[in-house]
């Protein structure tokens, strides 16, 4: 299912006094299947944009297709529940949003909302916690008993559950020690390649974009300004330091050695690229 943005405006409070731009003239398609991050400074669009993915919010001008959906400011709300079972969120935190007393019940809410049955629901709660890589027997607990990188486990369960094609990413390793932002990462990334699931990142993690993302948006000021492979958007240090962007760990090493007299074509995006690009360089000299 792609998703496309034709033109999309969105402002906040529009025609109030507190009127403010959330996301100008945006025009872009996400492919079905794809991975995608979306990066840029606080306040630059991300959070906005994310939300007209599954209609939350819906554009002051322009249009959203999101499969065969097409989402303008006159679209009324009623229908756009077979879209919001198409399209999950993970929101930043998501463990903030489990309530129910166990675990089994939290990630069966959603799909009995939906009309499935009492046992389709534990059966998908069953099957989802093995999916994000949690034991059986944590179906009978409570949530709140679970750490907090368990509790954020159980809640993308309780999205996963709803079986939907896209999965919207906020931050979703924020907070998490590094060891438990890998194993999250990698989880994504298993989910992306076993399930066929197209996946939209917000991140400010420079280093999960060159990990996992086929494609990224550049997001400033509301607007979209670059989009590209991570390699594309990567080759060019000087207009991401313009752009007060980071680079992956390995690309800002090999920018170090640049400045030191190696050269790389193109940036290493890997520590295994570098090593690749590297060791040649380093024999050289040592024969000199
Ligand atoms: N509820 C709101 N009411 C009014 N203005 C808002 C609201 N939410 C966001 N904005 C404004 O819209 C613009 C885009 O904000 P948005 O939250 O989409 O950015 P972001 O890139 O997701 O930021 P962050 O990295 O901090 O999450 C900012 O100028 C912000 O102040």
């Amino acid at each position: 299912m792609d998703i496309t943005f034709d033109h999309v405006d969105f402002t906040y409070q529009a025609g109030t006094p507190f009127a403010g731009d959330g996301i100008k003239d945006v025009s872009v398609t996400i492919h079905d299947g794809s991975y995608t991050a979306i990066i840029g400074h606080t306040g630059s669009g991300k959070s906005t944009l994310l939300q007209h993915l599954n209609a939350l919010l819906k554009p002051t001008a322009g249009s959203v297709t999101i499969g065969d959906f097409t989402i303008t400011k006159e679209t009324s709300n009623k229908n756009l529940k077979p879209l919001r079972q198409k399209v999950g969120m993970v929101f930043q935190f998501a463990e903030n949003q489990l309530f129910e007393q166990t675990v089994a019940r939290d990630i069966a809410f959603g799909p009995k909302n939906f009309g499935v049955s009492d046992a389709d629901a534990q059966d998908l709660a069953k099957r989802m916690v093995k999916l994000v890589g949690l034991p059986e027997d944590v179906l009978d607990k409570s949530p709140f008993d679970l750490s907090g990188g368990q509790m954020r486990r159980v809640a993308i369960a309780g999205v996963l559950a709803m079986q939907p094609e896209v999965l919207v990413l906020d931050e979703p390793t924020a907070g998490l020690d590094p060891a438990g932002r890998h194993e999250m990462m990698a989880m994504f990334e298993r989910l992306h390649r076993e399930q066929g699931l197209t996946i939209v990142l917000v991140t400010h993690q420079m280093d999960d974009v060159a990990d996992y993302a086929d494609h990224v948006l550049v997001m400033e000021q509301g607007h979209l300004i670059k989009t590209g492979s991570p390699r594309e958007i990567f080759a060019d240090p000087a207009w991401l330091q313009e752009k007060q962007l980071g680079l992956p760990t390995t690309t800002q090493m090999a920018q170090d050695l640049v400045n030191k007299g190696f050269s790389f074509n193109p940036m290493p995006l890997t520590e295994q690229e570098l090593a690749d690009q590297l060791v040649p360089q380093l024999g050289g000299a040592s024969h000199e």
